[in-house]
Order: C-alpha cells, then structure tokens, then sequence
C-alpha cells in the first residue's frame, strides 16, 4: 500500500506551557475523507495548527507527500499543496472578496482555476467588488474554502467550517465539501457534528485530552455506543 498524504504520527505540543497534545496520530490517504472529532478543548485545533507549523511539535513526526514537514517553517506548508481554513475563517473583512481570494497566491491567479471556482461559488462571483466584511457567516466560509482552493492543494483542512453558520447555508456548505473530495482533493475535517461526520467521512479519528482515542472506518465507530458516547458524550445518530 503506498504511504498516506498525511501522516501525524504520535504526536505533541504545547501551548505555552501548557501540555496540550501528548500522543496524537492520524493518517489522510489521498483522495480520502477524514473526520477529527472530540468533545471542547480536547485539541483539535491544535492538532491543525501543528500539521500547519503554526504550533511547533515538541515530539513525534509529521509527514506530508512522503516529506518529513515536522521541522518545516510554517510559511513553507501551503507551497506544499495543502490548503487551510481556520475556525473563524480568517477572512479580511475590509478587503474585497476578489482580493481575499487572491491572498494566499504568491504570483498571479491562474484564470482557469478562479473561473471554476467562481462557477462552483455563485455567491461570490456577484460579490467580487464587494467588501468581505459585507457577506454572511457562510459566505465568508465558502470565500474562505475557495481561497484555499485558489493554490489547488492536495489536501484541504478545514476547522468547524460550518460553526455558527445559519442552517440553510450548512447544507451548501456540506454539499462543497463532497464535491471537493469527489474531485479528487483530500479533506481533513473538524466536524462537531457526528451524523454529518460519519455521513461525509471515509475514515474517523476520535481525540480525547490531546490523544488519538480512536481511529477507523465510520461503520467501526457507529456500531460502538458506548464508545461513541464516552468520547463524545452523545448518542449514535439515526
Ligand atoms: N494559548 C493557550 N494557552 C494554554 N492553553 C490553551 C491556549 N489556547 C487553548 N488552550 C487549551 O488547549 C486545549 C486545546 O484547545 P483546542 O482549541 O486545540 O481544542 P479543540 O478540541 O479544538 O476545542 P474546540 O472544539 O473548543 O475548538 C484546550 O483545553 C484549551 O483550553
């Protein structure tokens, strides 16, 4: 079997001093769905934001394309081919939603490539000249997932994409995501939502207190009450 996209094995950080991750592992095959879940403050944002090189990990070995990246500057990582999206989006409310777009590019926009975009993203092709800060909470979430998009990663990572977005715009956004994956590109999701997780996902990983807890296929997870409600305190979605 050829080794994964991405590769997190074992490992730890911290914030601060603050031990936040003390043994986290997870695989992305390429081509494949992978949903991080855990209950508030178990660290998977942190987990993100170390595979990004924004958190240094203090142990344990982070691969990407069969590249050590563990010790890789973090401005270094999206060259590579993977595209983020924070919690919060981190979109530039002043600037225009064709100049958020651009943002992460470090030459010129490939025509092609923004064109599809802006066909796949209706919304906002009628708001280029208008400013980001103008637009709803998912709105904002799709220019941020077509900004990550605009440099055609291989591996795209997303926080809570549909936190606090109103409910009629979380289905558009869940359907985005299944299109990105069908086109071939890698997802790595942080989803609070378990029914949506294991709906969209090709494999799951369960964190709990800045570990790995879990790590399978969603049937595996599913058929695991007990499991599913002592590391995420809910019941098996029906
Ligand atoms: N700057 C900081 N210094 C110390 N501890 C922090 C800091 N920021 C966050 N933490 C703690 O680190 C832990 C992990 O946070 P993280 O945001 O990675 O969790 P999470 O699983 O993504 O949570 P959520 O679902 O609430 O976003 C939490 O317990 C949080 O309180």
């Amino acid at each position: 079997m050829s080794a994964p996209l991405l590769e997190v094995r074992s490992i730890a950080a911290r914030l601060g001093r603050v031990p936040v991750l003390s043994d986290v592992s997870l695989s992305v095959p390429a081509r494949a769905v992978v949903a991080l879940l855990g209950r508030n403050g178990v660290g998977k944002t942190t987990t993100l934001r170390t595979v990004m090189g924004t958190v240094a990990a203090t142990d344990g070995r982070i691969g990407f394309a069969g590249q050590d990246i563990t010790r890789l500057a973090a401005y270094r990582r999206p060259a590579l081919g993977i595209g983020y999206v924070p919690q919060g989006r981190g979109i530039f409310p002043l600037l225009t939603v064709r100049e958020n777009m651009r943002l992460g590019l470090r030459g010129a926009p490939d025509p092609t490539v923004e064109e599809g975009l802006l066909s796949r993203f209706p919304r906002l092709r009628e708001r280029l000249a208008q400013k980001a800060g103008t637009m709803s909470g998912g709105e904002q979430q799709m220019l941020a997932i077509a900004r990550a998009l605009m440099t055609q990663p291989k591996l795209l990572i997303l926080d809570e994409p549909t936190e606090g977005i109103m409910p009629r715009l979380v289905a558009e956004i869940r359907r985005f995501i299944a299109e990105i994956a069908a086109s071939g590109i890698a997802v790595l999701l942080v989803e609070q939502n378990l029914k949506a997780a294991l709906a969209i996902a090709d494999h799951v990983v369960v964190m709990e207190r800045g570990r790995t807890a879990f790590a399978g296929p969603p049937g595996t997870l599913r058929a695991d009450a007990d499991l599913v409600h002592r590391l995420l305190g809910v019941g098996i979605p029906t």
